[in-house]
C-alpha cells in the first residue's frame, strides 16, 4: 500500500485510527481460555467489530512472543485473517527491530517475506545499514521510533548538540534520507502534544504513526491541531482502550463502541481540516 492509498482509505472510512492488538493471555474474558487458540479467537472478535472503524492493525510482537510457539502461531493467524478477510487494512508489526545489515535482513524477511505484512517498527539506533534491509521491499514501510510517548524519552531523545538539535529531531532529519515518505514513517507519541509542530517541521508530508491516547492519555485533538497534514498524515494507535473496553463476553461490542467514538471525533477533525 502506498501513501496516497493509505490516505483514500482514512477518506472512505473517515477514520485514522490503528488498532492495537496487544493481547495479554491474563486480561482475556476466562470463557475464551477453552478455545483452541484463545489469542487468535479474541482478535477475531476484535478485527470482525473494528474493521470497519479503522484503517490499520497493529499487532505488538511482544504479547506474543511471550506466549513461545503458541503466541507466534496466533499472531500469523491474525495477520492472515485480516489479509484474508479486510485487504484494504494496513498492518503494523510493532517489534522495534534493528541490527547489523546481516541480521536486520532476517527481521525483515520474517515480516515482509514469511508474512506478507505492510510494515514494522524499526528502532534507529544502529544506525543506516540496520534500517536499509527493510526498504528493499516496494510497497513495505519502515517505521521508525522518533519522538516516543513514554517518561524515558526525557532520557536520550530530548539531547540536544551544540547547534541546538535535538537527537529526536536529527534521527528524523537524517533517516528520512534513506528513503521516500513513501516507504517511511516516524512514530511520534500523542503525549508530546505540542512538540508535533517541532516534528512538522522536519517532517511534514510523513506520515506519523502516533500511539499513546487511551490508556497513556494522549489528546487526540492535540495530535490533530499539531500534527495533521495535508495527507492527514497520522495513524492514531489506541491498544488497551479499545481491546479492554469491557473484559466481559461483550468484549466485541465495547470495542466496537469504544472504536465508533474514536472514529467520530477522528470524523470530525478530518472535516475540520476539510479533508473530507
Ligand atoms: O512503537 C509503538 O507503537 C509505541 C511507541 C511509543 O512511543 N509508545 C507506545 O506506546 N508504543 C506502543 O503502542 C502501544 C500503546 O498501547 P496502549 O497504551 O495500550 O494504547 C503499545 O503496543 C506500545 O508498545
Amino acid at each position: 500500500m502506498n501513501k496516497q492509498q493509505l490516505f483514500e482509505n482514512i477518506k472512505r472510512k473517515k477514520s485514522f485510527l490503528c488498532v492495537g492488538l496487544d493481547i495479554d493471555i491474563k486480561k482475556i474474558p476466562t470463557h475464551l481460555l477453552n478455545e483452541e487458540d484463545p489469542i487468535f479467537a479474541f482478535n477475531k472478535i476484535i478485527v470482525d467489530s473494528t474493521a470497519d472503524l479503522c484503517v490499520a492493525y497493529k499487532p505488538n510482537l511482544a504479547f506474543y512472543e511471550s506466549l513461545g510457539i503458541q503466541g507466534w502461531s496466533a499472531f500469523e493467524k491474525t495477520v492472515r485473517y485480516i489479509k484474508e478477510n479486510y485487504p484494504d487494512q494496513f498492518i503494523i508489526a510493532d517489534a522495534k527491530r534493528g541490527d547489523i545489515g546481516n541480521t536486520s535482513e532476517m527481521y525483515a524477511r520474517s515480516f515482509f517475506e514469511h508474512l506478507d505484512i505492510d510494515s514494522v517498527t524499526v528502532a534507529p539506533y544502529m544506525g543506516e545499514d540496520s534500517v536499509k534491509p527493510f526498504l528493499v521491499y516496494p510497497g513495505k514501510w519502515v517505521i521508525v521510533l522518533g519522538l516516543t510517548s513514554n517518561k524515558g524519552s526525557q532520557d536520550f531523545q530530548f539531547t540536544a548538540d551544540a547547534s541546538g538539535e535535538r537527537l529526536f529531531e536529527k534521527v528524523m532529519r537524517i533517516s528520512q534520507t534513506w528513503a521516500t515518505d513513501d516507504q517511511m514513517m516516524f512514530v511520534v507519541g500523542a503525549t508530546q502534544g505540542k512538540l508535533f509542530t517541532d516534528v512538522r517541521k522536519i517532517a511534514p508530508d510523513h506520515f506519523l504513526l502516533v500511539p499513546g491516547v487511551g490508556a497513556q492519555g494522549g489528546s487526540l485533538q492535540d495530535v490533530a491541531k499539531y500534527g495533521m497534514n495535508k495527507q492527514c498524515g497520522l495513524l492514531v494507535n489506541s491498544s488497551r482502550g479499545i481491546i479492554y473496553a469491557d473484559k466481559s463476553e461483550n468484549f466485541g461490542i465495547a470495542a466496537r463502541a469504544e472504536s465508533k467514538k474514536i472514529q467520530e471525533q477522528m470524523e470530525a477533525l478530518l472535516q475540520e481540516r476539510s479533508l473530507i
